[in-house]
Protein backbone atom coordinates (compact mmCIF):
# COMPACT_ATOMS: atom_id res chain seq x y z
CA UNK A 1 0.00 0.00 0.00
CA UNK A 2 1.21 3.54 -0.74
CA UNK A 3 0.30 5.82 2.09
CA UNK A 4 0.36 9.87 1.88
CA UNK A 5 0.34 11.98 5.19
CA UNK A 6 -0.48 15.18 5.38
CA UNK A 7 0.76 17.06 8.52
CA UNK A 8 3.56 14.58 8.77
CA UNK A 9 5.70 16.72 11.02
CA UNK A 10 3.24 17.14 13.91
CA UNK A 11 2.64 14.99 16.85
CA UNK A 12 -0.22 12.95 14.76
CA UNK A 13 1.43 12.60 11.92
CA UNK A 14 5.20 11.49 13.76
CA UNK A 15 3.25 9.11 15.36
CA UNK A 16 1.75 7.63 12.01
CA UNK A 17 5.15 7.67 10.76
CA UNK A 18 6.08 5.72 13.72
CA UNK A 19 3.67 2.62 13.38
CA UNK A 20 3.40 2.85 10.26
CA UNK A 21 6.62 1.99 9.19
CA UNK A 22 6.43 -1.68 10.57
CA UNK A 23 2.98 -1.91 9.13
CA UNK A 24 3.56 -5.39 6.92
CA UNK A 25 0.97 -4.11 4.40
CA UNK A 26 2.37 -0.30 4.34
CA UNK A 27 5.10 -0.23 1.16
CA UNK A 28 5.93 3.52 0.87
CA UNK A 29 5.37 6.59 3.02
CA UNK A 30 4.75 10.14 1.40
CA UNK A 31 5.30 13.07 3.94
CA UNK A 32 3.83 16.05 2.83
CA UNK A 33 4.08 19.65 4.52
CA UNK A 34 2.00 22.87 4.11
CA UNK A 35 4.90 25.08 5.21
CA UNK A 36 8.70 22.91 4.73
CA UNK A 37 7.85 21.54 1.41
CA UNK A 38 11.32 20.76 -0.09
CA UNK A 39 13.23 20.46 3.98
CA UNK A 40 14.86 17.01 4.38
CA UNK A 41 12.72 15.60 6.87
CA UNK A 42 15.58 14.02 9.40
CA UNK A 43 17.40 17.42 9.55
CA UNK A 44 13.95 18.24 10.80
CA UNK A 45 13.89 15.60 13.25
CA UNK A 46 17.45 14.10 13.48
CA UNK A 47 15.83 11.17 15.54
CA UNK A 48 14.51 9.51 11.66
CA UNK A 49 18.23 10.30 10.13
CA UNK A 50 18.58 7.13 8.25
CA UNK A 51 14.92 6.66 8.41
CA UNK A 52 13.43 9.31 6.90
CA UNK A 53 15.60 11.31 5.05
CA UNK A 54 13.95 12.56 2.06
CA UNK A 55 12.58 16.04 1.89
CA UNK A 56 9.22 16.75 3.28
CA UNK A 57 6.55 17.19 0.17
CA UNK A 58 4.47 19.81 -1.17
CA UNK A 59 0.90 18.99 -0.64
CA UNK A 60 -0.15 17.87 -4.35
CA UNK A 61 -3.58 16.25 -5.41
CA UNK A 62 -1.63 14.79 -8.89
CA UNK A 63 0.23 12.86 -6.13
CA UNK A 64 -1.95 11.93 -3.72
CA UNK A 65 -4.60 10.58 -5.85
CA UNK A 66 -2.45 8.09 -6.25
CA UNK A 67 -2.05 6.87 -2.72
CA UNK A 68 -3.97 3.91 -1.38
CA UNK A 69 -4.42 6.12 1.53
CA UNK A 70 -3.98 9.55 2.80
CA UNK A 71 -3.98 10.44 6.56
CA UNK A 72 -4.40 14.28 7.38
CA UNK A 73 -2.97 15.04 10.82
CA UNK A 74 -3.86 18.91 10.68
CA UNK A 75 -5.29 21.67 12.41
CA UNK A 76 -9.16 21.96 12.45
CA UNK A 77 -10.53 23.61 8.99
CA UNK A 78 -7.74 22.27 7.22
CA UNK A 79 -9.62 19.08 5.51
CA UNK A 80 -12.82 20.68 5.16
CA UNK A 81 -10.92 21.93 1.97
CA UNK A 82 -8.80 19.62 1.46
CA UNK A 83 -10.42 16.56 1.35
CA UNK A 84 -13.64 16.89 -0.59
CA UNK A 85 -11.67 17.02 -3.96
CA UNK A 86 -10.40 13.77 -3.24
CA UNK A 87 -13.66 11.93 -2.69
CA UNK A 88 -13.85 9.08 -4.88
CA UNK A 89 -10.90 9.79 -6.73
CA UNK A 90 -9.19 7.02 -5.56
CA UNK A 91 -7.40 7.02 -2.13
CA UNK A 92 -9.15 6.41 1.30
CA UNK A 93 -9.11 9.55 3.43
CA UNK A 94 -8.48 9.53 7.07
CA UNK A 95 -9.04 12.74 8.96
CA UNK A 96 -7.56 13.10 12.89
CA UNK A 97 -9.06 16.49 13.26
CA UNK A 98 -12.37 17.05 13.99
CA UNK A 99 -13.90 18.39 10.67
CA UNK A 100 -15.97 15.63 9.60
CA UNK A 101 -16.62 14.49 12.98
CA UNK A 102 -20.16 15.83 14.22
CA UNK A 103 -23.38 14.96 12.00
CA UNK A 104 -25.04 18.34 12.32
CA UNK A 105 -22.23 20.91 10.96
CA UNK A 106 -24.50 23.62 12.99
CA UNK A 107 -22.76 22.08 15.76
CA UNK A 108 -19.22 22.14 14.14
CA UNK A 109 -19.46 25.86 13.43
CA UNK A 110 -20.19 26.32 17.23
CA UNK A 111 -18.12 24.59 19.00
CA UNK A 112 -15.12 24.87 16.51
CA UNK A 113 -15.80 28.31 15.47
CA UNK A 114 -15.02 27.27 11.97
CA UNK A 115 -17.18 26.88 8.37
CA UNK A 116 -17.91 23.31 8.85
CA UNK A 117 -17.48 21.42 5.41
CA UNK A 118 -20.53 20.40 3.21
CA UNK A 119 -23.29 18.25 4.27
CA UNK A 120 -22.58 15.75 0.81
CA UNK A 121 -19.07 15.59 2.65
CA UNK A 122 -19.99 14.99 6.31
CA UNK A 123 -22.56 12.44 4.89
CA UNK A 124 -19.65 10.52 2.93
CA UNK A 125 -17.75 10.37 6.28
CA UNK A 126 -17.96 7.60 8.97
CA UNK A 127 -17.01 7.82 12.66
CA UNK A 128 -13.95 6.40 13.41
CA UNK A 129 -14.94 4.61 16.41
CA UNK A 130 -13.64 1.30 15.45
CA UNK A 131 -15.21 -0.94 18.07
CA UNK A 132 -18.72 0.66 17.27
CA UNK A 133 -18.49 1.31 13.92
CA UNK A 134 -17.03 -1.35 11.97
CA UNK A 135 -19.57 -2.08 8.87
CA UNK A 136 -19.57 1.85 8.15
CA UNK A 137 -16.16 2.14 8.41
CA UNK A 138 -14.92 -0.95 6.25
CA UNK A 139 -17.14 0.77 3.22
CA UNK A 140 -16.52 4.34 3.72
CA UNK A 141 -14.32 6.71 1.57
CA UNK A 142 -13.75 9.41 4.59
CA UNK A 143 -12.89 8.69 8.27
CA UNK A 144 -13.35 10.67 10.59
CA UNK A 145 -10.86 9.33 13.29
CA UNK A 146 -12.61 10.36 17.05
CA UNK A 147 -11.35 13.25 19.31
CA UNK A 148 -8.98 11.69 21.77
CA UNK A 149 -11.18 12.24 24.59
CA UNK A 150 -14.02 11.07 23.53
CA UNK A 151 -12.51 7.57 22.65
CA UNK A 152 -11.61 6.95 26.00
CA UNK A 153 -15.41 7.89 27.37
CA UNK A 154 -17.06 6.51 24.60
CA UNK A 155 -15.67 3.33 24.68
CA UNK A 156 -16.17 3.17 29.02
CA UNK A 157 -19.61 4.56 28.31
CA UNK A 158 -21.59 3.28 25.40
CA UNK A 159 -21.82 -0.10 26.88
CA UNK A 160 -23.44 0.66 30.00
CA UNK A 161 -25.76 2.96 28.46
CA UNK A 162 -26.83 0.77 25.99
CA UNK A 163 -27.48 -1.97 27.94
CA UNK A 164 -29.52 0.34 30.68
CA UNK A 165 -27.26 -0.18 33.48
CA UNK A 166 -26.34 3.61 34.24
CA UNK A 167 -28.52 6.33 34.39
CA UNK A 168 -27.40 8.38 31.45
CA UNK A 169 -28.83 11.77 32.27
CA UNK A 170 -26.62 12.50 35.27
CA UNK A 171 -23.34 11.39 33.60
CA UNK A 172 -20.29 13.46 35.01
CA UNK A 173 -16.74 12.62 33.37
CA UNK A 174 -13.47 14.33 34.09
CA UNK A 175 -10.50 13.78 32.19
CA UNK A 176 -7.15 14.67 32.36
CA UNK A 177 -4.51 14.57 29.42
CA UNK A 178 -0.89 15.21 29.15
CA UNK A 179 0.53 17.91 27.32
CA UNK A 180 0.80 16.37 23.46
CA UNK A 181 -2.57 16.39 23.27
CA UNK A 182 -2.49 20.07 22.68
CA UNK A 183 0.44 19.14 20.01
CA UNK A 184 3.84 20.54 19.00
CA UNK A 185 2.30 24.40 17.85
CA UNK A 186 4.32 26.29 20.94
CA UNK A 187 1.78 27.48 23.17
CA UNK A 188 1.54 29.13 26.73
CA UNK A 189 -0.66 26.39 27.97
CA UNK A 190 2.17 23.70 27.04
CA UNK A 191 4.82 25.94 28.67
CA UNK A 192 7.44 23.93 30.37
CA UNK A 193 7.08 26.60 33.38
CA UNK A 194 3.21 26.35 33.47
CA UNK A 195 2.59 23.40 32.62
CA UNK A 196 5.39 21.08 35.13
CA UNK A 197 4.23 21.07 38.43
CA UNK A 198 0.84 22.17 37.91
CA UNK A 199 -2.83 21.14 37.04
CA UNK A 200 -4.86 23.28 34.47
CA UNK A 201 -8.27 22.73 33.94
CA UNK A 202 -9.11 24.39 30.92
CA UNK A 203 -11.98 25.00 28.38
CA UNK A 204 -14.76 24.54 31.06
CA UNK A 205 -17.65 23.64 29.61
CA UNK A 206 -16.66 25.17 26.20
CA UNK A 207 -14.55 21.94 24.49
CA UNK A 208 -15.29 20.81 21.26
CA UNK A 209 -15.62 17.13 22.49
CA UNK A 210 -18.36 17.75 24.69
CA UNK A 211 -21.07 17.60 21.61
CA UNK A 212 -18.83 14.44 19.87
CA UNK A 213 -19.28 12.70 23.40
CA UNK A 214 -23.17 13.46 23.08
CA UNK A 215 -23.55 12.91 19.27
CA UNK A 216 -21.62 9.12 20.15
CA UNK A 217 -23.49 7.90 23.41
CA UNK A 218 -26.64 9.17 20.78
CA UNK A 219 -25.28 6.80 18.16
CA UNK A 220 -24.42 4.14 19.60
CA UNK A 221 -26.12 4.04 23.42
CA UNK A 222 -29.42 5.27 22.31
CA UNK A 223 -29.80 7.62 24.67
CA UNK A 224 -30.17 11.57 23.84
CA UNK A 225 -28.31 13.35 26.69
CA UNK A 226 -26.27 16.17 27.53
CA UNK A 227 -23.33 15.27 30.20
CA UNK A 228 -20.70 17.77 32.16
CA UNK A 229 -17.38 17.14 30.84
CA UNK A 230 -14.47 18.82 32.26
CA UNK A 231 -10.83 18.59 30.75
CA UNK A 232 -7.22 18.91 32.80
CA UNK A 233 -4.20 18.96 31.33
CA UNK A 234 -1.33 17.01 33.59
CA UNK A 235 2.40 17.54 33.36
CA UNK A 236 3.14 14.28 31.52
CA UNK A 237 4.23 13.69 27.77
CA UNK A 238 1.31 11.20 26.67
CA UNK A 239 -1.92 9.59 28.48
CA UNK A 240 -5.30 10.13 28.72
CA UNK A 241 -7.40 9.07 32.27
CA UNK A 242 -11.36 9.56 31.60
CA UNK A 243 -13.22 9.24 35.22
CA UNK A 244 -16.66 8.87 34.61
CA UNK A 245 -19.50 9.03 37.54
CA UNK A 246 -23.18 7.92 36.65
CA UNK A 247 -25.93 6.64 39.36
CA UNK A 248 -26.65 2.62 38.67
CA UNK A 249 -29.94 1.58 38.14
CA UNK A 250 -32.06 -0.30 40.72
CA UNK A 251 -30.39 -3.54 41.03
CA UNK A 252 -27.74 -3.42 38.94
CA UNK A 253 -24.36 -4.83 40.43
CA UNK A 254 -20.61 -4.33 40.19
CA UNK A 255 -20.70 -7.58 38.49
CA UNK A 256 -23.51 -6.69 35.74
CA UNK A 257 -21.19 -3.72 34.76
CA UNK A 258 -18.00 -5.76 34.04
CA UNK A 259 -19.93 -8.85 32.69
CA UNK A 260 -21.81 -5.77 30.00
CA UNK A 261 -18.34 -4.20 29.19
CA UNK A 262 -16.33 -7.87 28.73
CA UNK A 263 -19.09 -9.52 26.41
CA UNK A 264 -19.09 -6.25 24.51
CA UNK A 265 -15.54 -6.15 23.91
CA UNK A 266 -14.84 -10.02 23.95
CA UNK A 267 -13.59 -10.23 20.28
CA UNK A 268 -12.41 -6.59 20.03
CA UNK A 269 -8.53 -7.16 21.05
CA UNK A 270 -7.22 -3.61 21.53
CA UNK A 271 -10.30 -3.21 24.96
CA UNK A 272 -9.07 -4.43 28.48
CA UNK A 273 -11.28 -4.69 30.99
CA UNK A 274 -9.65 -4.72 34.70
CA UNK A 275 -10.98 -5.85 37.89
CA UNK A 276 -9.38 -5.94 41.33
CA UNK A 277 -6.93 -3.61 40.27
CA UNK A 278 -4.63 -2.25 42.76
CA UNK A 279 -3.39 0.74 40.94
CA UNK A 280 -5.19 1.75 36.90
CA UNK A 281 -2.64 4.21 35.53
CA UNK A 282 -1.94 5.96 31.85
CA UNK A 283 1.24 4.46 31.76
CA UNK A 284 -0.51 0.73 31.21
CA UNK A 285 -1.13 1.51 27.49
CA UNK A 286 1.87 4.12 26.94
CA UNK A 287 2.69 3.21 23.25
CA UNK A 288 0.01 1.56 22.48
CA UNK A 289 -3.26 1.17 20.87
CA UNK A 290 -4.83 -0.24 24.27
CA UNK A 291 -8.13 1.22 25.92
CA UNK A 292 -8.10 -0.38 29.39
CA UNK A 293 -11.36 0.36 31.01
CA UNK A 294 -11.99 -0.15 34.91
CA UNK A 295 -14.94 0.04 37.06
CA UNK A 296 -16.30 0.17 40.32
CA UNK A 297 -19.71 0.78 41.86
CA UNK A 298 -20.02 2.69 45.11
CA UNK A 299 -22.50 1.32 47.72
CA UNK A 300 -22.90 3.84 49.91
CA UNK A 301 -23.99 6.40 46.67
CA UNK A 302 -24.99 3.69 44.00
CA UNK A 303 -22.93 5.58 42.25
CA UNK A 304 -20.69 3.61 39.09
CA UNK A 305 -17.33 4.99 38.81
CA UNK A 306 -16.20 3.96 35.63
CA UNK A 307 -12.08 5.10 34.18
CA UNK A 308 -10.84 4.41 31.15
CA UNK A 309 -6.88 5.03 30.03
CA UNK A 310 -5.25 5.85 26.77
CA UNK A 311 -2.36 6.61 24.45
CA UNK A 312 -3.89 9.94 23.36
CA UNK A 313 -1.70 9.98 20.33
CA UNK A 314 -1.96 5.65 19.58
CA UNK A 315 -5.58 4.74 20.44
CA UNK A 316 -6.58 8.67 20.58
CA UNK A 317 -5.33 9.23 17.43
CA UNK A 318 -2.79 7.89 14.73
CA UNK A 319 -2.83 3.88 16.22
CA UNK A 320 -7.16 4.14 15.66
CA UNK A 321 -6.40 5.67 12.57
CA UNK A 322 -4.28 2.82 11.71
CA UNK A 323 -6.91 0.46 13.04
CA UNK A 324 -9.40 1.84 10.76
CA UNK A 325 -7.21 1.65 8.07
CA UNK A 326 -6.74 -1.89 8.66
CA UNK A 327 -10.59 -2.54 8.42
CA UNK A 328 -11.29 -0.62 5.12
CA UNK A 329 -8.62 -3.11 3.95
CA UNK A 330 -9.70 -6.28 5.38
CA UNK A 331 -6.40 -6.49 7.21
CA UNK A 332 -7.01 -8.14 10.71
CA UNK A 333 -7.31 -5.18 12.74
CA UNK A 334 -4.41 -5.70 14.98
CA UNK A 335 -1.48 -5.11 11.78
CA UNK A 336 1.06 -2.82 12.60
CA UNK A 337 -0.31 -2.23 16.32
CA UNK A 338 0.97 -5.37 18.16
CA UNK A 339 3.59 -3.04 20.27
CA UNK A 340 3.69 -3.67 23.80
CA UNK A 341 3.07 -1.22 26.24
CA UNK A 342 6.07 1.14 27.50
CA UNK A 343 5.79 0.58 30.99
CA UNK A 344 9.01 1.39 32.67
N1 LIG B 1 -2.18 15.34 19.61
C1 LIG B 1 -3.16 14.51 19.93
O1 LIG B 1 -3.08 13.78 20.93
C2 LIG B 1 -4.41 14.44 19.10
C3 LIG B 1 -4.64 15.30 18.06
N2 LIG B 1 -5.82 15.20 17.34
C4 LIG B 1 -6.09 16.09 16.25
O2 LIG B 1 -5.23 15.76 15.17
C5 LIG B 1 -4.86 16.93 14.46
C6 LIG B 1 -3.34 17.06 14.45
O3 LIG B 1 -2.91 17.15 15.81
P1 LIG B 1 -1.39 17.26 16.19
O4 LIG B 1 -0.58 16.39 15.32
O5 LIG B 1 -1.33 17.12 17.64
O6 LIG B 1 -1.11 18.79 15.79
P2 LIG B 1 0.28 19.47 15.51
O7 LIG B 1 0.08 20.93 15.77
O8 LIG B 1 1.35 18.77 16.25
O9 LIG B 1 0.53 19.25 13.94
C7 LIG B 1 -0.32 19.75 12.96
C8 LIG B 1 0.39 19.69 11.62
O10 LIG B 1 -0.51 20.20 10.64
C9 LIG B 1 0.23 20.82 9.60
N3 LIG B 1 -0.52 22.00 9.12
C10 LIG B 1 -0.74 23.17 9.76
N4 LIG B 1 -1.49 23.99 9.01
C11 LIG B 1 -1.74 23.34 7.85
C12 LIG B 1 -2.43 23.68 6.65
N5 LIG B 1 -3.05 24.85 6.51
N6 LIG B 1 -2.48 22.76 5.67
C13 LIG B 1 -1.87 21.56 5.78
N7 LIG B 1 -1.19 21.18 6.88
C14 LIG B 1 -1.13 22.06 7.92
C15 LIG B 1 1.55 21.27 10.22
O11 LIG B 1 2.61 20.81 9.40
P3 LIG B 1 3.16 21.67 8.16
O12 LIG B 1 3.35 23.07 8.66
O13 LIG B 1 4.43 20.97 7.82
O14 LIG B 1 2.13 21.56 7.08
C16 LIG B 1 1.63 20.55 11.56
O15 LIG B 1 2.77 19.76 11.70
C17 LIG B 1 -5.54 18.10 15.16
O16 LIG B 1 -6.74 18.41 14.51
C18 LIG B 1 -5.81 17.55 16.55
O17 LIG B 1 -6.85 18.18 17.18
C19 LIG B 1 -6.73 14.22 17.59
C20 LIG B 1 -6.53 13.33 18.59
C21 LIG B 1 -5.37 13.40 19.46
C1 LIG C 1 -4.27 18.71 25.95
C2 LIG C 1 -5.06 19.32 24.82
O1 LIG C 1 -5.01 20.51 24.57
N1 LIG C 1 -5.83 18.49 24.13
C3 LIG C 1 -6.63 18.93 23.01
C4 LIG C 1 -7.15 17.72 22.30
C5 LIG C 1 -7.10 17.95 20.81
C6 LIG C 1 -8.10 17.20 20.03
O2 LIG C 1 -8.13 15.99 19.96
O3 LIG C 1 -9.02 17.99 19.51
P1 LIG C 1 -9.71 17.93 18.07
O4 LIG C 1 -9.18 16.74 17.37
O5 LIG C 1 -11.15 17.84 18.37
O6 LIG C 1 -9.38 19.20 17.38
C7 LIG C 1 -7.81 19.77 23.50
O7 LIG C 1 -8.25 19.58 24.63
O8 LIG C 1 -8.33 20.54 22.68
Amino acid sequence: MKVGIIGASGYGGLELIRLLHNHPQVAKIDLYSSSEEGKKFSSKYPFLTKLYDRPLEKIDYDQLVNCDVVFASTPAGVTTELFPPLLDKGPRLIDLAGDFRLKDPKLYAHWYGKSPPSIDSIEKGAYGLTEWNRDEIRNAQLIANPGCYPTATLLSLVPLVKARLIDATQIIIDAKSGVSGAGNTPGRMTHFSETNENLTIYKLHEHQHIPEIEQGIRLFGNEKVTVTFTTHLIPMTRGIMTTSYAPVHANVTEQDLVDCLRQTYELSPFIRVMTDVGKFCTKQVYGSNYCDIHVKVDSRTNRATIVAVIDNVVKGAAGQAIQNMNVQFGLDETTGLTQVPLFI
